[in-house]
C-alpha cells in the first residue's frame, strides 16, 4: 500500500480522467462510502453537512443525498460557487428538494453529527478568518465530527479535530503523521484503477501482505547455530550516566525475535543478564572472536559508543548501530567498508546527525529519514510515531505502534530485534521494516491488555506473539477499510 501526498492523489485522479474514467463516479463512491461509515458510527443521528465549494464539498453533498435516501435527517450548509463534479453533486441533491443554506448561517444543536466537507487535498496554506473561526466553533461544539478525506485545515493549524476520518482512494501523509486530528481512520476504495494506486515512487505503508512473506521460516531441523546468532556490543564503565540495562534489553529483543544465540560483549563488571546469553567481559571497547551473523552495537555505550562501533567494524557483519554509536564518523566508516548497516536514531539523534533540530525532524520525518539515508548511504530507521524506514530512494512508513511504547529501553529492544532478523539472513531494509512492524505490534498488543505503563522487557516478551499473529495473517488493521 502506498502513502500519497495530496499532489500524488490528484495525479492519480487526473490519470484516471485521461483514460476516460468519469471522475463523477469517484465522487459518488466517496460520498456513498462515507455515508456508510456515518451510518456504522452514528446510526440514525441527524447530520449537519458543512460543504466547501471544491470537490471535498462535492463529496459532502453526495453523502447528504445518500443519508437522505436512507431516512436520516440532514441539514446542509454549503459555500457558493460549485463547479464541475461538485456542481453536479449539488444539482442531484437539490433535485431531492433539500434546502441548501449558506455556510455563513451554519449552526447545530445537541444530538447532531457534524460532517466536515469543507476542505480536502485542495487546501492551500492555513485556514484564516471565517474558515478558521468555523473550524474552531466546530471543535468547541463537542459534537461528533466525521471528516471527509482529511480533517479540514490539515496539515496546518487550525484544523478540525475529527471523531473519525474517511480517506478516499488512498492514505495521505497527514493520515499517518497527524493521526491525532483524524480520530478513527477509515480507508474507502472509490473505484480508482488499481495500477494508479500502486505508484512505486511513493512511500510504502507497511502492511501484513507485504511483510508476511519476509518472516524467516524455521525448519524442523533448526538448531541454535542455524537460525541466526547475534552479537551485542555496548555498555560503559566510567564517569557519567549508566544505561546498564540497554545492551541487556537488546539481547532480549534479539532472543525474542528468534535469535539462536546472543553473545554479549560488555565492560568487565557489567551485570550479566539474561541467563541465556554468552558473556564476553572486556576492559574497554574491543571485538573478541564471535561466531555470529549480525551485530547490534552502541546501546548504553555512553562515551564508548563510537569506539564500540569502530571495533565492531572489523567483524565485517551486518550491523545495527544505535544510540551512542550514531555519529557521522561511524556511519562513514561503515559506508566505506560497504557493510549493510541499519541506523536507528530517534528524532533527537537524527537531528544531531543532520545538523538540525529535533523539531525540524519531527516536522517532516519522511524527508529527514530520506536525507539521512542519502547522507550516510545506509539504512535508516527513524523512530517515532510513526517510525519511518529509509534506504536509497525507498521509504516505508510503519502503521503499528502505540504511545505506551514511549518508555525507556523500548528502542534497545528494537535494535536487538532488527539484528536478529539480519542474522537470520534478511537484507537491511527488510529486516528494518519487519522488525519495526513487529515491535510496534507487540506494543499495540500489550497496550490493549495493560494500557500505559509498559516495561521495555515486556515489549520484548510480546514479540513472539506479534510474530505469530503475522505468521497466521491475523494482524488487526490499524484502520478500517470500506
Ligand atoms: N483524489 C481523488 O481521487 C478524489 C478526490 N475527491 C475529493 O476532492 C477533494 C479535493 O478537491 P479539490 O481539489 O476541489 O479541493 P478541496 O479540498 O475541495 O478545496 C478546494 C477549495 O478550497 C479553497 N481553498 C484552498 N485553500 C484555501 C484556504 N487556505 N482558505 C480558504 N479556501 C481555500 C479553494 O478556493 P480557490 O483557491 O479555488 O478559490 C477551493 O474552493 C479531495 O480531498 C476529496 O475529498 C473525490 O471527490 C473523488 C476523487
Ligand atoms: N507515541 C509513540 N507511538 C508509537 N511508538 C512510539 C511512541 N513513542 C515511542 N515509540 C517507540 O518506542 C521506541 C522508543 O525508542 P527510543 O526513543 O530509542 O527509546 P530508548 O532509547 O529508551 O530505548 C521507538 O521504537 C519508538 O518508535
Ligand atoms: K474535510
Amino acid at each position: 500500500m502506498r502513502l500519497f501526498t495530496p499532489e500524488a492523489m490528484r495525479r492519480a485522479d487526473e490519470r484516471a480522467a485521461e483514460r476516460g474514467y468519469p471522475t463523477l463516479l469517484l465522487m459518488e463512491w466517496a460520498g456513498m462510502k462515507a455515508a456508510r461509515v456515518y451510518r456504522a458510527l452514528f446510526g440514525e443521528a441527524p447530520a449537519v453537512v458543512l460543504a466547501g465549494k471544491g470537490n471535498n464539498g462535492g463529496d459532502g453533498l453526495v453523502l447528504a443525498r445518500h443519508l437522505l435516501l436512507e431516512g436520516v435527517g440532514v441539514r446542509v450548509y454549503a459555500e457558493e460557487g460549485q463547479k464541475g463534479d461538485a456542481l453536479l453533486a449539488l444539482k442531484a441533491l437539490l433535485a431531492h428538494g433539500v434546502e441548501v443554506r449558506p455556510l455563513e448561517e451554519a449552526s447545530w444543536a445537541e444530538g447532531e453529527v457534524l460532517v466536515d466537507a469543507l476542505f480536502g487535498t485542495g487546501l492551500k496554506g492555513p485556514l484564516m478568518g471565517f474558515y478558521a473561526g468555523l473550524v474552531e466553533r466546530m471543535n468547541a461544539s463537542r459534537l461528533p465530527i466525521l471528516a471527509l478525506d482529511l480533517p479540514s485545515g490539515l496539515p496546518h493549524a487550525p484544523q478540525v479535530r475529527a471523531t473519525a476520518t474517511v480517506a478516499f482512494g488512498g492514505l495521505k501523509t497527514p493520515h499517518l503523521f497527524q493521526r491525532e486530528a483524524c480520530g478513527r481512520l477509515f480507508l474507502a476504495e472509490i473505484g480508482l484503477p488499481k495500477d494508479l494506486l500502486e505508484d512505486s515512487t511513493l512511500p510504502e505503508v507497511a502492511t501484513l501482505e507485504a511483510l508476511r512473506p519476509l518472516l524467516p521460516r524455521r525448519p524442523l531441523t533448526a538448531h541454535k547455530g542455524s537460525v541466526g546468532r547475534v552479537g551485542v556490543l555496548g555498555g560503559y564503565r566510567g564517569e557519567g550516566l549508566l544505561y546498564a540495562g540497554a545492551p541487556l534489553l537488546a539481547a532480549l529483543g534479539a532472543y525474542r525475535m528468534g535469535a539462536g544465540l546472543v553473545h554479549l560483549v560488555l565492560p568487565e563488571g557489567h551485570p550479566p543478564s539474561p541467563l541465556e546469553a554468552v558473556f564476553h567481559p572486556v576492559p574497554a571497547p574491543s571485538l573478541p572472536p564471535l561466531k555470529v551473523e549480525a551485530l547490534a552495537v552502541g546501546m548504553g555505550g555512553g562515551p564508548w559508543g563510537a569506539a564500540w562501533a569502530l571495533a565492531a567494524l572489523e567483524a565485517g557483519l551486518p550491523t545495527v548501530l544505535d544510540a551512542d554509536a550514531l555519529t557521522l564518523e561511524v556511519a562513514e566508516a561503515y559506508r566505506r567498508r560497504g557493510l549493510p548497516a541499519v541506523l536507528t536514531p530517534h528524532a533527537g539523534e537524527a537531528a544531531r546527525l543532520l545538523g538540525t533540530t529535533p523539531e525540524a525532524v519531527a516536522g517532516d520525518p519522511l524527508e529527514a529519514a530520506r536525507a539521512l539515508a542519502e547522507r550516510t548511504g545506509l539504512t535508516v530507521v527513524l523512530k517515532g510515531a510513526p517510525t519511518v524506514v529509509a534506504e536509497g530512494d525507498r521509504l516505508s512508513v510503519n502503521p503499528t505502534g502505540h504511545p505506551a511504547l514511549a518508555t525507556g529501553g523500548t528502542g534497545d529492544v528494537l535494535s536487538g530485534a532488527i539484528a536478529a532478523l539480519l542474522a537470520a539472513g534478511l537484507p537491511p531494509f527488510e529486516a528494518a521494516r519487519l522488525g519495526v512492524f513487529l515491535h510496534g505490534l507487540a506494543g499495540d498488543l500489550l497496550a490493549e491488555e495493560k494500557g500505559i505503563g509498559l516495561l521495555a522487557h515486556e515489549v520484548a516478551e510480546a514479540l513472539p506473539r506479534a510474530r505469530r499473529l503475522l505468521e497466521e495473517g491475523r494482524v488487526p488493521m490499524p484502520f478500517g477499510v470500506v
